[in-house]
């Protein structure tokens, strides 16, 4: 039979085994298997939460086992992981039942023998309480990266990022909130939707909800496309982008175009927005998105690199480049992302940011704004891609905040940067900037 943990056991073995997405492999067994909404959540509870914690928790369960974690039969070290985790951070489920849960798992998958060897591991877990702290509060002086990555289940390259952006005290904040689940935020496609209980407007930005918790009247205002699915933090970047009727925008890494359908949405008939990604897939979803909403300007969709959007689509006054980054804004969507990325990773990306923000400008009309943004919070990847741009590009000047109707002062920097994290903005981490092209 089915129950949460069994479910979320099979989902931790296909992210490990076959390096599947938690997202789609989650939703893909919570398809086909008939759990009640407690269990359902549970079951996402315990797969995000184990996948997060996974730094910290080996390091408390690997006191308490001799040999190496790797070297374990992989049932029995998921088993010993996700209870690991509701024993640490979970404090609402009865430690003796949960341990009794896991050993039975691992006797199912793995015989009396090694059950026995598991309820050792998990009652002895359960005796030296003393044990479970992964980090040493020295190492908060001497070796802040690691004591981070041990406290936060973050790779101590990651962790020094962090605290290469944020210094110690703010780093600790983000990482503690990077490990948690984020919140559900909608944007009104129609108006005058009625809102069902549980979902409530935001001050800011225009038409942006959050929702408590999943419902049937949410999921039918979503399938009748009244509502979509959208974070805080991309819903604020296309206002960022300040487009307005009259303008020529090009949305140069759409994806699967949350950005673009807003960016229409401040666009009227006439205009028109060129949308363009290279992957195919991704533009199909749009193109039925698209062809499902009243859209007043003309969208122009392009299966392209940025670098190869042909020369007939001419220049822009408005440009969004969202950038392929590192994506480590987004490790509470995507936990299992801090343990795949590599620094190469970032230097990598980083070029490519590079280059994109090149090729956009060359498509840019003078008077118009170039907007950078990317849902990581490197430095490489954010402002430092901005401090470069700006000298390369003597005409380039930073662009003031566009008119919206809100105060832009809670989500900006100093520099009047879009600067957001789960910390303070319940969102995710994102980084956006403004530029505009001088006229003369
Ligand atoms: C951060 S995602 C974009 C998300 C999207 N804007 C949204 O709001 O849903 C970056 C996108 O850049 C695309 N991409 C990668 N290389 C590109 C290139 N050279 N030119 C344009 N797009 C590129 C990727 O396929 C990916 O969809």
């Amino acid at each position: 039979m089915t129950t949460a943990r069994t479910l979320a056991l099979e989902v931790l073995s296909r992210i490990e085994q076959d390096d599947a997405y938690s997202h789609i492999a989650l939703s893909n067994q919570l398809a086909s298997a008939e759990l009640d909404m407690r269990d359902r959540a549970l079951a996402t509870e315990l797969v995000y939460g184990t996948l997060a914690r996974q730094r910290s928790i080996d390091t408390v369960l690997s006191r308490f086992v001799s040999r190496k974690l790797d070297r374990l039969d992989m049932p029995v070290r998921l088993n010993l992981r996700m209870a690991a985790y509701q024993l640490i951070y979970l404090d609402r489920i009865p430690a003796h039942a949960l341990v009794n849960d896991a050993v039975k798992l691992v006797k199912r998958a793995c015989g009396q023998r090694t059950a026995g060897f598991a309820n050792a591991v998990l009652r002895n877990m359960l005796r030296s309480k003393h044990k479970w702290a992964p980090f040493v509060e020295s190492d908060r002086t001497h070796n802040p990266a690691r004591y981070l990555g041990l406290k936060h289940s973050l790779p101590d390259w990651i962790a020094s990022r962090l605290l290469d952006r944020h210094g110690l005290q703010r780093a600790e904040e983000l990482a503690e909130a990077f490990a948690g689940r984020p919140p559900l935020y909608l944007r009104e496609l129609a108006n005058g939707v009625e809102l069902p209980e549980g979902v409530r407007r935001l001050d800011a930005p225009p038409g942006a909800l959050r929702a408590e918790s999943s419902s049937p009247e949410l999921r039918s205002l979503l399938e009748a496309h009244r509502l979509t699915i959208q974070d805080l933090g991309s819903q604020l970047i296309a206002h960022y982008c300040g487009a307005h009727a009259g303008q020529r925008v090009l949305d140069a890494c759409c994806g699967l175009g949350g950005k673009s359908l807003l960016l229409a949405s401040q666009l009227a008939t006439g205009d028109t927005l060129v949308a363009c990604d290279p992957l195919p897939s991704k533009l199909e979803m749009l193109a039925n998105t698209l062809a499902a909403l009243p859209i007043e300007p003309t969208v122009v969709l392009r299966q392209t690199t940025l670098q190869q959007l042909p020369a007939a689509d001419g220049n822009f006054d408005v440009i969004l480049v969202d950038a392929p980054c590192s994506g480590l804004g987004v490790i509470r969507r995507h936990p299992e992302t801090r343990w795949r990325r590599s620094p190469a990773d970032v230097d990598s990306l980083a070029e490519l940011q590079t280059e994109l923000l090149d090729h956009a400008l060359q498509r840019l009309n003078p008077g118009g704004t170039l907007i950078y943004s990317v849902c990581t919070f490197t430095r490489e990847e954010g402002p430092q891609q901005i401090e470069r741009l700006l000298k390369r590009h003597p005409r380039l000047e930073r662009a003031p905040l566009p008119e919206r109707g809100f105060d832009w002062s809670p989500f900006v920097n100093e520099r009047q940067e879009l600067d957001l994290n789960p910390h303070d903005h319940d969102c995710d981490a994102f980084f956006a900037a403004r530029v505009r092209l001088r006229s003369t």
